[in-house]
């Protein structure tokens, strides 16, 4: 019988984790077209890549990563030659047509303890690549686990559309403010440190996402000096002389009156105002 324990934690997935790759090493293991999508995927984590493949087998886009980051990207125009490659990597990717190499590679990365992905080969690989979506600072990956990979593509697609637009931007904005605070209160733990959580939690709470993205330095030291400071969170309206964003009311009211739907709403009142307008025109 499944117990309320087991619901908390069903078996059977992956730990999905976001792994920090700057500045480790990462060797990937052909260049075609699977290979230029995981240079994407490193490039994005800043690794330090080292890529395997013969030139005739490069994909154009390969090509165009290789020429536009030579510092980022050790290039050997050969095929793997064995256990000395693995040397002092992180991180190991075949995107190769020869399931049969794909194996020997894996088999050396295992006595290397280097985790490893071999491209389409699930039994081979450590960690399963997902689709993926990424707005600066903001990733979501997808994973059916093995199950149905093009499914998890779609579903990529319908996170994509409903998302706005500037939620990477916001979230920089919010990662500049978390750092100014924690620059005033470094305190890890302790009082301190739980009323900042708490007051970083508020804000969040309380301010549509999309005022965040019109944060600067001043507007940012102003919430810290007006906010932070008398332990309160002031309005949109009282740190930012700028104009409101299109669809945003009063951030006091919180995330109900994000744009989701009063941009449409916006757009759809406009839209009938200049109908009227013209049909008005018409009949003088
Ligand atoms: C998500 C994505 C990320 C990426 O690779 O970047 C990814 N596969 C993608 C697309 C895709 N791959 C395939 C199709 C054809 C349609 C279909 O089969 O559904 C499509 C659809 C398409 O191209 O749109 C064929 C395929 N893939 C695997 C097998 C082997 C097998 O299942 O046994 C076969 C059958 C080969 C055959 O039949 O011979 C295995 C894996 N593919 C994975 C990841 C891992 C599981 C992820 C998950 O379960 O979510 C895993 C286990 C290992 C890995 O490679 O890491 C990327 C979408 C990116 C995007 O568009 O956003
Ligand atoms: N996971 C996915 O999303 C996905 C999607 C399509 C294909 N695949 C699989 O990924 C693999 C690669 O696909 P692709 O379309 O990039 O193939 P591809 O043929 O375009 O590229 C493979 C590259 O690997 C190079 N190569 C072969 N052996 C090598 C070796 N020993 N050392 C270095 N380089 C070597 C080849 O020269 C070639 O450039 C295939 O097995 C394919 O079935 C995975």
């Amino acid at each position: 019988m499944q117990t309320e324990i087991d619901k908390l934690a069903p078996g059977g997935g992956s730990l999905m984790i976001a792994w920090q790759l700057k500045g480790k090493r990462a060797l990937l293991v052909g260049g075609g077209e699977v290979g230029a999508s995981r240079i994407g995927h490193l490039l994005g984590a800043d690794a330090h890549i080292t890529l395997l493949c013969p030139e005739k087998g490069l994909h154009p886009t390969t090509k165009d990563y290789i020429a536009k980051y030579p510092n980022r990207i050790a290039y050997y125009d050969r095929r793997f030659t064995g256990p000395a490659e693995l040397h002092k990597m992180d991180i190991v990717l075949t995107a190769i047509d020869s399931p049969a190499t794909s194996r020997e590679i894996v088999d050396l990365c295992r006595q290397a303890k280097i985790p490893v992905n071999a491209a389409d080969i699930p039994e081979l690989c450590d960690f399963y690549f997902g689709a993926h979506i990424r707005d600066g600072p903001l990733q979501i990956m997808i994973s059916s686990n093995g199950n149905g990979p093009r499914i998890s593509a779609l579903m990529k697609e319908k996170v994509q559309a409903s998302l706005e637009g500037y939620e990477g931007l916001a979230l920089s904005k919010i990662g500049q403010l978390r750092a100014e605070l924690k620059e005033r209160v470094p305190e890890i733990g302790g009082p301190l440190g739980r009323k900042r959580m708490k007051w970083m939690s508020k804000i969040c709470n309380e301010w549509p996402l999309i005022d965040f993205t019109l944060l600067d330095s001043a507007m940012i030291q102003k919430l810290l000096d007006e906010g932070w400071e008398k332990d309160r969170v002031p309005t949109f309206t009282e740190v930012c002389s700028k104009p409101r964003p299109l669809g945003v009311e009063d951030s006091s009211k919180g995330h109900r009156f994000g744009s989701n739907l009063l941009i449409p709403i916006a757009h759809f009142v406009a839209g009938a105002a200049l109908m009227a307008a013209v049909i008005l025109a018409r009949r003088r």
